[in-house]
C-alpha cells in the first residue's frame, strides 16, 4: 500500500519570445494537458487524445524523467509510477509542449508526495531542463512572464494579460523541433541588433503591463531569431510583413515555430480577414495549416490531490470529458 496520494494537474500551453523577447518573454495559452500520477507496482502509461502519438511510453518519457528529478530533490524514492496523460497541445509546433510536460510532470510528482518543493524551486529545476525560462515560466505561473535565468536560479515577474488582447495562432501541419530551430541561430550578433531587440522587448513588456495595445505593433519586432528561422517556415516572411494590414496588432513566430501568433485587439473588425490571410498565405507556400483563437490563460499549472484509486482510468476520462471534446 503506497504512502503517497494520487495527483492530477492541468497545465497550459505557452508561446515564447512574443517577437523580440527571445528566451525571456512567455505567455500561457488556453490549450491544456492533463496529467494524473500515482505510485504503482510497475510503471505504466495511459495516453489519450491524438496529440500523444509517438510519445515514449516507457521510463524514457519526459514526464516520468522529471517526476524522478522531483523525487530525488525531495529525498524520496518512487521508482514505479502509473501516469495518465491527455493533451490538446500539438507537439513540436512552437506551443511549448515540452515545457508543459516538464512543468506538469514536476507539479504532479511534487503534489503526490505532499508538495515539499515550492514553485520557485520547480521553476529553477524546469529552467535547468528546458534551458530557457520563457515557456516553463508561463506554464507554471500563467499570464505573461518576463524572466531571467542565470543558469541556476530564475527570477520573473508575472503580468496580467491586458483586457481586450486576443490571440490567433496559425499552426502548420509540419513539425519543427526546437533544437533544429535553435541550431540555425548565429553565435554572435551586432550591437545595433542587440539594441534593436532590447529596446523593443522593454517597450513590449511595459506595453503589456500598462495595457498600451497601441504600442504592440512597433514593439513586436525582432532581429535576433526570426530572420534566421524564416527559411524554415514557408510563408513566414510574408506573414510577418503583411499581417498588420489584415488586422493584427503584431505578429511573431511562436517560440521556435513553425506556429505563428497574432495579437489582436478584441474590437478589431477584420478578424475573419486575418484568419483567411494566415491560412491562404501558408497554402500559397504549399503548407496546410489551421487557425485557432487561443485566449491567454491567466492560470498556470493547477494541482489537485485525490484519493488513491489504483488508477481507474474512467475517473481520469470522466474528469477531462467535462472540459474537452474527446
Ligand atoms: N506530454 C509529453 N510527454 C512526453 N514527452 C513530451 C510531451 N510533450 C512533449 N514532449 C516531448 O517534447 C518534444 C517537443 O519539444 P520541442 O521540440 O521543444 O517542441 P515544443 O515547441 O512543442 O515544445 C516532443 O517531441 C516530445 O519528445
Ligand atoms: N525561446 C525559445 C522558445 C522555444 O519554444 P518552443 O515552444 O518552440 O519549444 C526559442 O525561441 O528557441
Amino acid at each position: 500500500m503506497s504512502m503517497y496520494g494520487r495527483s492530477r494537474v492541468k497545465v497550459p500551453a505557452s508561446t515564447a519570445n512574443l517577437g523580440p523577447g527571445f528566451d525571456t518573454l512567455g505567455m500561457a495559452l488556453s490549450l491544456y494537458e492533463w496529467i494524473e500520477m500515482e505510485e504503482a507496482e510497475e510503471t505504466v502509461f495511459h495516453f489519450f487524445g491524438d496529440e500523444m502519438n509517438g510519445v515514449a511510453g516507457d521510463k524514457s518519457n519526459l514526464i516520468y524523467q522529471v517526476a524522478q528529478m522531483v523525487f530525488d530533490e525531495a529525498g524520496v524514492s518512487v521508482p514505479e509510477l502509473s501516469i495518465s496523460v491527455y493533451s490538446e497541445i500539438p507537439l513540436t509546433r512552437g506551443l511549448g509542449s515540452s515545457a508543459s510536460a516538464i512543468v506538469g510532470g514536476m507539479a504532479a510528482a511534487n503534489a503526490m508526495i505532499g508538495s515539499p518543493l515550492d514553485n520557485a524551486k520547480l521553476f529553477d529545476m524546469a529552467c535547468a531542463l528546458e534551458k530557457h525560462p520563457d515557456n516553463v515560466g508561463a506554464s507554471l505561473f500563467g499570464g505573461i512572464i518576463t524572466a531571467v535565468w542565470d543558469g541556476v536560479h530564475a527570477d520573473y515577474i508575472r503580468i496580467e494579460p491586458p483586457q481586450g488582447l486576443e490571440v490567433l495562432v496559425v499552426i502548420p501541419e509540419f513539425e519543427l523541433a526546437t533544437t533544429k530551430a535553435r541550431g540555425v541561430l548565429p553565435a554572435e550578433i551586432t550591437v545595433s541588433d542587440a539594441v534593436y531587440n532590447i529596446s523593443r522587448t522593454s517597450l513590449l513588456t511595459a506595453a503589456f503591463a500598462t495595457g498600451r495595445l497601441d504600442l504592440i505593433s512597433r514593439a513586436m519586432q525582432d532581429r535576433l531569431h526570426q530572420p534566421y528561422r524564416a527559411p524554415l517556415v514557408p510563408g513566414m516572411e510574408k506573414l510577418l510583413a503583411e499581417a498588420p494590414q489584415h488586422g493584427a496588432l503584431g505578429i511573431a513566430l511562436s517560440g521556435a515555430g513553425p506556429t505563428l501568433l497574432c495579437l489582436v485587439d478584441r474590437k478589431e473588425s477584420k478578424k475573419q480577414e486575418l484568419e483567411l490571410f494566415l491560412k491562404e498565405t501558408m497554402l500559397e507556400h504549399g503548407i496546410q495549416a489551421q487557425t485557432c483563437w487561443l485566449p491567454p490563460s491567466g492560470a498556470g499549472v493547477t494541482v489537485e490531490l485525490l484519493e488513491r484509486n489504483g488508477m481507474q482510468n474512467h475517473s481520469f476520462l470522466d474528469m477531462i470529458k467535462g472540459e474537452v471534446q474527446l
